[in-house]
């Protein structure tokens, strides 16, 4: 049963601006894709990171391959994306950006394409039911697949960003830290800053990343997910931070993905202190496979009295689109 404080949580009314769809997915559902693919023989267990376990980095991207085999026609991107939004507004979420990787899959006939169209449309489902959230999309790059994707990528997102209504706001560079290379996606980049996609970028979530997190930052994106290792403390730079601070670009951190998946010892060595003590704007978000865990707030909120709710609420300042305006806020 919840206590009173998950109760708090989940009717605070919060904004969530980083959460990647098949990393959202709740057990519930998971549950109704194992039905509909029984000869996957995958289990639940398999989808997963369970309360209190932990996993490499390495390990929580071979949970999303086993997600990606239980979704692939349309008919499960629907469901997948119209329970995730109708999950989170229940949990009092009141703006929304998803952000997604387009996948083509021969064996079903899936299109990058279908994969977009059908997720603005669950979006579209969603509001129509009348659900009090407000959906936006980020169209996703996966760094593994390379410069050449990336470009077909951009490519799409400008097309739907002209043709969606305002729905599709932006662009993600997210995927395996450790594999690709971010300097050879810069052009694509480029173009998708050029033609108006608000970016939001995955930096330094590995040490490893210093010179092409310098490169990225140049750009500069309109966001950053996780930042884990941009500053001097943890292998980072002075340079890093001050091109940061320089272009006042808000960070998404995702604290409870973080301990998960032990790029972060534990809540009490997040980065999120060293941000927040310089003042500079940040939003705590969820990111993968742990939507239903309230961990990270509470940790936050066990610092002290109003710092909490004022944390979680700063988020609407950074969304791509401002809601009460009906146009571009970054
Ligand atoms: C520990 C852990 C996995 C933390 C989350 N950190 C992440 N860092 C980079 N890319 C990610 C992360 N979580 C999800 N993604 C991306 O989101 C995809 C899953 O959502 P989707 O299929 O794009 O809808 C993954 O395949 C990966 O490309």
């Amino acid at each position: 049963m919840d206590n009173e404080a998950d109760v708090f949580y989940r009717q605070l009314p919060k904004v969530e601006l980083h959460a990647h769809l098949n990393g959202s997915v709740s057990s519930q559902t998971i549950e109704k894709l194992i039905k509909r693919k029984p000869h996957l023989n995958i289990e639940h267990s398999m989808t997963a990171i369970g309360k209190g376990q932990r996993r490499t980095l390495d390990e929580c991207f071979q949970v999303f391959k086993v997600i990606h085999q239980l979704v692939d026609t349309e008919e499960d991107i629907l469901m997948v994306t119209t329970d995730v939004i109708r999950e989170f507004a229940a949990d009092s979420v009141k703006y929304l950006e998803l952000r997604s990787t387009p996948r083509e899959e021969k064996h079903t006939g899936l299109t990058k394409k279908g994969y977009i169209e059908t997720v603005i449309r669950a979006i579209q489902l969603c509001k129509n039911e009348g659900l009090d959230i407000d959906v936006r999309f980020l169209v996703a790059i996966d760094r593994r697949n390379g410069a050449e994707v990336a470009m077909e990528t951009v490519a799409l997102a400008e097309q739907f960003l002209l043709s969606s209504d305002g729905l599709v706001v932006g662009l993600d560079l997210s995927g395996d830290p450790t594999v690709g290379d971010g300097k050879s996606l810069l052009p694509a980049l480029e173009r998708a800053k050029n033609c108006g996609l608000k970016l939001s970028l995955h930096l330094s979530e590995v040490p490893s990343q210093l010179e092409e997190s310098d490169l990225l930052l140049n750009l500069p994106p309109d966001r950053i997910g996780h930042g884990t290792f941009l500053h001097p403390e943890v292998g980072g730079s002075q340079n890093l931070v001050n091109k940061v601070l320089k272009n006042n670009i808000p960070l998404e951190l995702c604290l409870t993905s973080n301990v998960k998946g032990q790029t972060v010892p534990c809540y009490s060595q997040h980065h999120f202190n060293y941000w927040y003590q310089l003042g500079h704007p940040s939003v705590i978000c969820v990111s993968s496979l742990w939507r239903i865990e309230w961990q990270h707030m509470k940790c936050i909120s066990r610092r002290g009295g109003n710092y909490s709710s004022g944390v979680l609420l700063t988020g609407e300042k950074h969304t791509v689109f401002d809601r009460r305006r009906s146009e571009p806020n970054v």
